[in-house]
Formats: C-alpha cells, sequence, structure tokens
C-alpha cells in the first residue's frame, strides 16, 4: 500500500531570510511584504510573492499569518542546558562565577529527577524564544544526558548535544577519567546521533578542566564517529587564558590545545573567542571551523569586546550564541541587539545591519552546525520557522503596523522583541508553539 501524499499548505506572511552571507553579498536579505510558503512533508517546496505561488497552487489550503513577521526559526550555536535555573548571577567574571553560581547547580543534576525538570525548564525556554535548532552544551552527568535527549525528542527541538567532560579544577563530582569519558560518550552517541532530530557533539568543558588524557579520549570518538561535532569554549577571559597558558606549557596557544588533539575541524564550534590570536584565527579559518559569539555572555561576565572585525578579516565563520546561563536569557534577538551594540561601541566594530543580525541569528547557525536542510526559506529546506506577532498596544505591534519596509520591521524586532512576542514555532512543518 503506498501511503498517501501529504497535502501542502500555503503560508502567507511578512517574511524575510537571508539565503545568503551578508558579510560576503550585499543583497543577501530576501524580504517579502506579501509572501507565500508553500510547505509539504515539513518541507518548503516554493518560496516567493504570495500572488505567484498562489496562482501556481490555487488548491492549496492557506494559513493566514500576516500581521506579524515570519522569520527562519533562530539557531543558536552555544547554550547551557543545566544553568536555565541560575540566569541571572550577575557582577562575577567567568572563574569566580563559575564556582559561585554555575558549578553547585551543574553538580545537581547528578539528580536524574531534577535533571528531568531542568531538561523541561530549558527546552521551554528555547522554544518559546523561537529557537527551533541548538548546540546545547550538556551535562557532566549521562544520565542527565539521556534525560535531555529524551525531552528533545518529545518536543522535537532539533539539537546537537553531548556529555560535558572534565578531570581537573572544577569539582570533584563533576570529573571523570578518560576511558570513562570515552564509554559514555561511545554510548551516548550509538543511542543518539542521528536518531530524529538529534546529533551529538564531543563536549569537553575548556582545556582549563581537561587533561591531554581526557582531550585525547574526545579525539577517539571523533575518530571512531566521524560525523559528531566537537564543542568547547575558548579565549573567553585574561584569567583563563594565562592558566591555561601555564597548565600547557608545551602549547602555543589556547586553540592549540585542542588542535594539537586532532579535535579542530569543519564540525568544530568554539564559543567566545573575545581575546584570539592571528594564529588562532588564521587556523580557525583554515579548518573552517566556527566562533560562537555570545554578546549577552560576554557583557554579563565582562569577558571583552569580540572582535568581529578581526574574526571577517581572517576569514573565520561566525555564529550567534545565548550562552545561558552566562548569557542573560535565550532571545536571539536580545543577542543579535547586544551583538550590534557591542560593535557600536568599539573601536572598529562592523556596523550591522538587520540583515547581518537576522543571518547570525539563523543560517551562520546552520552553516556552522553542517545542516544544510536549516537556516532559510528557500525551497528543499524544512519548515523551521517563528511567527513574531506582537500584542496589540505594544510598542512593537504599532512599529509594525507603521513600517515603512519589511526590514525596518526587522530591526525593531531586534529592538524591542522579546519571546512574549514569539506567536508560534515550527519545527520541521510542526508547530512545536503555539496554534
Ligand atoms: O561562559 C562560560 N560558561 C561556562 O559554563 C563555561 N565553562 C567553561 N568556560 C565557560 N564559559
Ligand atoms: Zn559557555
Amino acid at each position: 500500500m503506498t501511503s498517501p501524499i501529504p497535502i501542502p499548505t500555503l503560508y502567507r506572511a511578512t517574511y524575510l531570510h537571508t539565503p545568503r552571507n551578508p558579510f560576503t553579498h550585499p543583497d543577501a536579505l530576501d524580504a517579502q511584504p506579501d509572501g507565500g510558503l508553500l510547505v509539504q512533508d515539513g518541507v518548503i517546496r516554493a518560496a516567493g510573492p504570495f500572488a505567484d505561488i498562489r496562482a501556481a497552487h490555487p488548491d492549496a489550503p492557506i494559513t493566514d499569518l500576516r500581521g506579524g513577521l515570519l522569520l527562519p526559526g533562530f539557531i543558536d550555536t552555544h547554550v547551557h542546558y543545566p544553568q536555565v535555573r541560575v540566569i541571572g548571577g550577575l557582577g562575577l567574571p567567568l572563574l569566580d562565577w563559575l564556582d559561585q553560581c554555575a558549578l553547585p547547580e551543574e553538580a545537581r543534576m547528578a539528580d536524574l529527577a531534577y535533571a528531568r525538570g531542568v531538561a523541561r525548564d530549558f527546552i521551554g525556554g528555547l522554544i518559546g524564544a523561537g529557537t527551533t535548532t541548538a548546540l546545547v552544551f550538556g551535562s557532566h552527568f549521562a544520565g542527565a544526558m539521556d534525560a535531555f535527549f529524551e525531552e528533545a525528542t518529545r518536543t522535537g527541538l532539533r539539537a546537537v548535544t553531548g556529555l560535558v567532560v572534565s578531570d581537573r579544577l572544577l569539582r570533584d563530582e563533576l570529573h571523570t577519567t578518560p576511558q570513562r569519558a570515552y564509554d559514555e560518550g561511545r554510548a551516548l552517541i550509538e543511542r543518539w546521533h542521528g536518531a530524529g532530530r538529534t546529533l551529538y557533539a564531543v563536549t569537553p568543558r575548556f582545556s582549563l578542566s581537561a587533561s591531554e588524557g581526557i582531550l585525547d579520549a574526545c579525539a577517539a570518538l571523533m575518530r571512531d564517529f566521524p560525523g559528531v561535532r566537537f564543542t568547547s569554549h575558548v579565549n573567553e577571559n585574561t584569567r583563563e587564558i594565562q592558566t591555561v597558558r601555564d597548565l600547557f606549557p608545551g602549547a602555543r596557544d589556547y586553540l592549540d590545545t585542542y588542535e594539537r588533539a586532532g579535535l579542530i575541524g569543519r564540525h568544530s564550534v568554539l564559543a567566545h573567542n573575545v581575546h584570539p590570536t592571528d594564529r588562532e584565527l588564521s587556523v580557525m579559518a583554515a579548518h573552517r571551523c566556527t566562533a560562537a559569539h555570545c554578546p549577552c555572555s560576554n557583557s554579563a561576565l565582562g569577558s571583552g569586546f569580540f572582535p568581529l572585525r578581526r574574526h571577517l578579516d581572517a576569514g573565520v565563520h561566525v555564529s550567534l550564541g545565548s550562552d545561558v546561563g552566562g548569557g542573560t536569557g535565550f532571545s536571539l534577538l536580545k543577542e543579535g541587539l547586544q551583538a550590534h551594540f557591542m560593535q557600536n561601541l568599539m573601536p572598529g566594530g562592523v556596523p550591522l545591519s538587520p540583515a547581518h543580525l537576522l543571518y547570525l541569528a539563523t543560517l551562520a547557525g546552520a552553516e556552522a552546525l553542517d545542516l544544510p536542510h536549516t537556516g532559510s526559506f528557500e525551497p528543499g529546506r524544512a519548515f523551521d520557522a517563528v511567527h513574531l506577532n506582537p500584542a496589540p498596544g505594544t510598542p512593537l505591534d504599532a512599529v509594525f503596523r507603521h513600517a515603512a519596509s519589511p526590514e525596518r520591521a526587522l530591526a525593531a524586532a531586534f529592538a524591542t522583541g522579546t519571546p512574549a512576542d514569539v506567536a508560534r514555532v515550527w519545527i520541521g512543518g510542526d508547530t512545536v508553539l503555539g496554534d
């Protein structure tokens, strides 16, 4: 028996997306004031002016989303699952914040019932902010990772994540051994990598808390399971960098601690990179690895100004991360605004247009994670989308109703949009928030 052909839906909306990279293509933004997206079986089959799509598909049922803005779902490339309940520990630099805020909470993830509750809070926060794909920094506990993957599967989130491993300088409960890191990582990969919408990311916390032995165990997983992703932190805070230098006297720099282990490549995403050397930037570019820029976290922890210009000049790919809980919330609209502010304020900063912000929050993440079926509304991609539809009477609603162009409305969405404006979210055509 053949299965019935799914009925397509035609979404009518003001939509914007960046099918190209605006840092290299001046006309990267595609804005449709009255657009149509034909979606069948979770995949975009046609996109363009509503009248054209309607003429070609006169019988498709219409879902009318006019009045707000329809954007590709946001892609958060750095966000910590165990930290959702400690957002807001303001006023401390990185290493003190880890000691006093993050790590005590991360130790609680040993309790599976607690971890399940955190997984629900965390994924609810992501989807509520319009995020449809995330590279998630996991927990140090394998049971908590199973709980996360189960919740991601239940909700339909696209998640790339893995067990966080460390064997020094955190606290005893969070330490493991190279052999256990390998064995637990392998079991999780076999259960979850490529299962539904989940992929695995090998995740040493940072070189400060990782011996060469544990980095080698990570590299063994990468070798044994091609296609898994790699993520960690790099060059976030000057005290952290000095400590890494002391711990790895033979390494050329921070990046080299990962590079020597064979962990840097196309599928590597390194968070922060606020204080890189020129050598590190050129190695990152040569390997086509990504820097995940986390502007709210960099501001809250006082880590510094992200040298976007130097990354672009060196040819390093850059995406965006909320870095909850060092960051201040899940909204990539807020991260885009903070990136804009910081580039405005720093000498030699890059002026960021609404197109740049949208790209950083969407397609840049798809490129970082090598997920070419996500990140824009081009036909052939999954219908992962967020409908921003502010409540009547709010300032954003007023701007939307009077905006001179979709691009101006987009700028206002970054300037003042919050999760309260997220009316509906789809992943692979499935509604995961709203109705
Ligand atoms: O912003 C950060 N958050 C963390 O949890 C962390 N761990 C190591 N380095 C880190 N940086
Ligand atoms: Zn982080």
